[in-house]
């Protein structure tokens, strides 16, 4: 079974159905632009009851210092990811400042994007092979595309990786099946409007990554 990480979450009874039906990770979106942004109270109250062994995420895209203080001093959070444009440097200067490891989305539309991969595979503690977003658009993730899953056939990183962009229920087996991964990451693939996520769509989900 592919390790599964809900993201976006917002609701109990959205961070029930994910736990109940194994999500190993969490997300908590720290975006302002972003419909599933989250307050730090809120992700404190949702990810109050998750059990060991579920990574309560904190998303934010390229944050200051002061953000993530901030909300680490009020969320209880286990894991990092940067969904911005970070450098590699400044990957390591957060996972410094938080004491938490990291995970460093990275988006992909061709080849040419494959050696950002290895280079953050050198700082970041797990990798987010996501989907490149269009030059348009508000959200640097959490857009629904997905990216030719071939450009993935026969690689390998440093790091675990993730794989994200477009999944759904329906996909999300083939594209196990096609790219090797050993995770997979979604957030409106589970959604019937953005940011509402919906527990039938988030157990069909983790059903089908099995
Ligand atoms: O989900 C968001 O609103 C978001 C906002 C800003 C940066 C990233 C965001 N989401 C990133 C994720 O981790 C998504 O799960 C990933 O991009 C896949 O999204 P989707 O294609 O919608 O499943």
């Amino acid at each position: 079974m592919a390790q599964v990480k809900i993201c976006g979450l917002s609701q109990p009874a959205h961070v029930a159905a994910a736990v109940e039906a194994g999500a190993r990770y969490l997300g908590f979106v720290f975006f302002a632009e972003s419909p599933r942004a989250v307050t730090p109270g809120r992700a404190r109250a949702l990810g109050a009851e998750v059990p060991p062994g579920v990574a309560r995420v904190g998303l934010f895209v390229d944050p200051d210092d002061a953000l993530l203080q901030a909300v680490l001093a009020e969320a209880h959070l286990d894991l990092i990811q940067l969904h911005g444009a970070e450098s590699p440097g400044r990957v390591a200067d957060v996972k410094a400042l938080t004491g938490l490891p990291v995970m460093k989305a990275v988006g992909l539309s061709a080849p040419e994007d494959l050696p950002a991969l290895t280079d953050y595979g050198l700082v970041a503690d797990l990798l987010l092979v996501d989907a490149k977003p269009p030059k348009d658009a508000v959200l640097p993730g959490g857009n629904g595309l997905a990216f030719d899953w071939r450009l993935l056939t026969g690689r390998r990183w440093l790091r675990p990786w993730l794989l994200a962009g477009g999944l759904t229920p329906a996909n999300v087996a083939e594209a196990i099946r096609l790219t090797g991964a050993r995770g997979v990451d979604v957030s409106s693939g589970v959604e019937t409007a953005p940011g509402v996520k919906d527990s039938g769509m988030i157990r069909d989900f983790i059903a089908a990554a099995s």
